[in-house]
């Protein structure tokens, strides 16, 4: 505000405020005997019988204008009413016209007292309605919600020559109203004084100054002229002429700011002209004069001609659109305040700006109130979203998406119906910053609930995937009856629909953050990582089940061929085959080829199975370099198994004596003491000995080399894995960091093993060779013929008895007859078979106790003495007692005679 503006609206006086704005003390005001507060507590509805007095007397602003609104029930207005005020000077009937036209009831003075009665600016709404009145004709009410603002009078007695308050007041009324009614006399007309002109242009020129910078940003105003105690004698169009004349001149005078000098006052100003007659002499008239101005404020005078310089001016409606200063209800006492402010502190004064601020304020406030509800719907579910994610166990809320999207669109819908009224600029911005707060929330939540799908959706997928596994081995066997990949990909299938759905259900439209793309990708990639782990398993667990078709196969084929050994002929060959016949000395070759066959036929199966798991060609490397690995793991065990001391001194003595005891047809032998035994004992021996040093090292008989073990195995896949690499057995010869040769890992039987099972082996044919001995010493001799004659010869005397005594023919005939039943009932043999054995068994009894007689003359033959010292000494022989029979003292001494019996 310029320093010339300034003072003139402080009337050169600028008095410093008493106090501050709103003092803590309560001040209220006592207007015949009606209270009505400024400050303190609000004011109840009663006590806003007489209005609400906006501004104090002191200058004051009340801030509890609002309530009064919200009494009034114009807080939800909006932009549907209307401020009008009046301007003109004291005791001129203003509180009479405004309560005979609008039914208010501000206080007018009493006809005998004629003093100031308004102090301040009071406000109240419209209590009337205005019809056009004629009979059968359309009720047509006022306009809705109209306030109304009486103006302390101007040229006040009681404030003397401070004219600081009306010209306050009266640009404050200009500022915010949207009719500003000018109450005089008609015989003010023309005079410059008492029509109020000075003050007019006073308040022209500052309104100017402050408010009317940009004229396309200010609404317009209407200028309502009321001309009272008119007596009809000068027309009302003649009084309108004097007015637009003084108001034109005046305009012209003003000092301009720069831009505005050649600006006319009908670019800001419209105006309106009514005349009244006299209230007191002519009061029906009055009365009808009213009733017919009253109908000026009508809605539907909007829709008429606009006011100008022509005939409208006196008759037309007063409401029109571009009045409005687009103020929204709910925001009115703040704008006023606002505004009051900024005159009663002659701060520069932008209404613009002013209505920024107010936006600002109300968008704020409106912001504040849609997060409340907003937060009422949200704040529960990220509550419980918070909880899951603590106890580590994130939980998918059911509805989420919908909840979202109705308290986002909720919220803005809410702000927007609010909001919108104000500065469009600062509620864009406002509604920017709430989409903001408000997506910011949604959004965090939105990737809760994604993070939680994600991971129950790579946890259903794993168990899904487990379970199909698990159920497939069962229905398949061993061999496994499924096809991993492709429940992998089934499941992947449902897990990634299932992701998809859940994300799309969060979906908001409109909203640029709510993409899950990225997040879909993640979860793919980790539903493959998870894939690719439980294909690892898998591979493992066929890895095993290979293994052990390995060693059940290794373990028949290599007992086999061990088994071979104890036949002493190599085991037999299949010469209808076209086999070579086994022979002991290709025992190793024919061991390593089947472990490589049966190894060959592993990776074969290995392989096949790897393939339906969709492994990768590195992956199938690694599981066949295992394999090999393991298999020879296995074939070393089952080797070490067939070596054990027992199992092979066991195989040694068959060889032994298969090769001993049977002859080269493969018929048993029966020695007899003239046979070479000592011969074929050595012999089958040596050839059973030379076994120990050709089973001890695995060689092959065709390069007397160990086999190609590290080629065969071959180098490890670069893909191995470290924890692959661990759980192997080192082979020497084949992990190079292991200290064992190859030739060492090729040995079976160590060299002191090798010696020892010699020297048992030995035993053990010596024993064999021993009952060899026996046996043909032992055996029957043939019954000489002369034996029989001679038997005849000397028995002639007993036959002749038996045959002459009836007794023993009659036994005799009962013999021949049971012989001659026994024939033929063919019982012959195996009577024969019997006596046989019967007879085997005597002979063998009878060998035992000859053997027994004859170690029985040998023990007889040792002298008594040498017999008598095996007892122990403690035992009581005869030399340990005495004469008399009784046992010799311990101590005593022996006589050298008692030695011989
Ligand atoms: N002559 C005349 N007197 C009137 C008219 N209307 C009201 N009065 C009288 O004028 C006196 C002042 O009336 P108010 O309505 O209190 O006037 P005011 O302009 O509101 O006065 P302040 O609020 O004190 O400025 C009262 O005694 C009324 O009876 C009118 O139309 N003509």
């Amino acid at each position: 505000m310029s320093a010339i503006s300034a003072n003139r609206i402080n009337g050169g006086t600028s008095r410093p405020q008493a106090g501050s704005r709103y003092p803590t003390a309560p001040s209220s005001l006592t207007v015949n005997g009606h209270f009505a507060p400024i400050s303190g507590e609000p004011a109840t509805e009663e006590q806003h019988e007489h209005g609400v007095q906006v501004i104090d007397e002191d200058k004051q602003f009340n801030p509890h204008l609002s309530t009064y609104l919200k009494h009034k029930n114009i807080i939800p207005a909006g932009f549907n009413y209307h401020l009008i005020s009046v301007f003109g000077s004291q005791s001129t009937g203003k509180s009479t016209l405004l309560n005979h036209l609008f039914g208010t009831e501000f206080d007018v003075m009493s006809e005998t007292a004629r003093k100031q009665t308004t102090k301040g600016i009071w406000m109240s709404v419209n209590k009337r309605d205005h019809s056009d009145g004629g009979a059968g004709s359309e009720m047509r009410k006022m306009a809705d919600n109209i306030l109304v603002m009486d103006v302390e009078g101007t040229d006040g007695r009681e404030r003397g020559e401070d004219q600081d308050f009306e010209r306050k007041s009266a640009l404050f009324a200009l500022a915010t109203s949207e009719v500003l009614i000018v109450n005089i006399w008609e015989h003010q007309v023309g005079l410059y004084q008492g029509a109020n002109m000075g003050l007019l242009k006073t308040v022209f020129e500052v309104n100017l100054q402050l408010f009317l910078k940009d004229k396309n940003s200010t609404p317009r105003s209407l200028l309502f002229f009321v001309i009272r105690d008119h007596l009809g004698t000068t027309p009302l169009s003649n009084l309108r002429e004097t007015l637009i004349q003084d108001l034109t001149r005046i305009w012209t005078t003003l000092s301009k700011p720069k831009g505005l000098e050649n600006s006319r006052i009908e670019d800001y100003f419209d105006f309106a002209f009514s005349a009244l007659p006299h209230k007191i002499l002519q009061p029906k008239n009055f009365i009808t004069e009213v009733e017919k101005l009253g109908t000026r404020f009508r809605e539907d005078y909007r829709d008429s001609k606009k006011p100008g310089l022509n005939d409208q001016e006196l008759d037309g409606g007063v409401f029109l659109p571009e009045y409005h200063r687009r103020i929204p209800a709910d925001g009115f006492s703040v704008y006023a305040e606002g505004v009051w402010d900024q005159i009663v502190n002659n701060k520069d004064l932008d209404l613009p700006t002013q209505q920024e601020l107010l936006a600002q304020f109300r968008c704020d406030e409106i912001s504040r109130e849609v997060l409340v509800a907003f937060d009422e719907a949200i704040s529960p579910l990220e509550s419980q979203q918070a909880d899951g994610v603590r106890l580590g166990n994130p939980t998918i809320i059911p509805g989420l998406g919908d909840v979202m999207r109705e308290s986002r669109t909720n919220a803005i819908k809410d702000f927007e119906t609010e909001g919108s009224r104000y500065h469009k600029g600062v509620f864009t911005r406002k509604r920017t910053e709430l989409e903001g707060k408000v997506d910011t929330r949604l959004k965090a939540l939105s990737q809760g609930q994604l993070s939680a799908a994600h991971k129950s959706g790579v946890a259903d997928f794993t168990q899904a995937v487990t379970a199909a596994v698990k159920f497939g081995q069962k229905r398949g066997g061993k061999g496994g009856g499924y096809d991993f990949a492709e429940i992998v990909e089934r499941e992947k299938g449902k897990a990634v629909g299932k992701f998809k759905n859940e994300s799309e259900g969060l979906r908001i439209v409109g909203a640029p953050w709510s993409k899950y793309e990225q997040e879909l990708r993640l979860f793919e990639k980790e539903l493959g990582e998870v894939s690719a782990r439980l294909r690892g398993e898998e591979m493992r667990r066929l890895a095993t089940r290979v293994e052990r078709w390995v060693r059940s196969r290794l373990g028949e084929s290599i007992g086999l061929e061990f088994n071979k050994l104890g036949s002493g002929r190599g085991g037999s060959g299949a010469p209808e085959t076209g086999e070579k016949p086994a022979t002991e000395k290709d025992l190793w070759d024919r061991i390593w080829t089947t472990f490589a066959k049966t190894v060959r036929e592993a990776e074969a199966i290995f392989t096949e199975r790897a393939r339906s798991f969709d492994a990768s060609p590195e992956e199938v490397e690694v599981g066949l370099w295992r394999l090999r690995r393991k298999s020879w793991g296995v074939l070393k065990a089952k080797l070490e198994e067939e070596v054990m001391e027992g199992n092979l001194l066991l195989k040694l003595r068959e060889n032994f004596e298969d090769k001993f005891r049977y002859d080269e047809a493969g018929v048993p032998r029966i020695w007899r003491p003239t046979d070479d035994i000592e011969g074929a004992y050595t012999r089958a021996r040596e050839s059973t000995l030379t076994l120990i040093p050709l089973l001890s090292r695995f060689r092959l008989s065709e390069t007397s080399a160990p086999p190609p073990l590290p080629e065969w195995v071959g180098v490890p896949p670069a893909s191995l894995s470290q924890a692959d690499e661990e759980d192997l057995t080192p082979i020497g010869g084949v992990d190079e960091d292991e200290g064992k040769s190859l030739e060492e890992e090729m040995t079976v039987l160590s060299e002191t093993k090798s010696q020892d099972l010699g020297v048992r082996f030995k035993k053990m044919a010596d024993g064999v060779y021993v009952e060899a001995k026996r046996s043909a010493i032992g055996g029957v001799a043939q019954v000489p013929l002369y034996f029989y004659g001679l038997l005849l010869a000397l028995g002639w005397n007993e036959i002749w008895a038996v045959l002459r005594n009836p007794i023993y023919f009659l036994f005799l005939i009962i013999l021949a007859i049971a012989a001659y039943v026994t024939y033929t009932l063919n019982l012959w043999g195996p009577m024969l078979r019997m006596a046989e054995a019967a007879g085997q068994q005597a002979l063998e009894m009878g060998k035992e106790r000859l053997r027994e007689f004859l170690d029985g003359s040998e023990i007889a033959r040792r002298p008594i003495r040498e017999r008598a010292a095996d007892y122990d000494d403690d035992a009581i022989s005869l030399q340990s007692l005495d004469g008399r029979g009784k046992r010799r003292g311990i101590g005593g001494e022996r006589d050298e005679d008692d030695d011989e019996i």
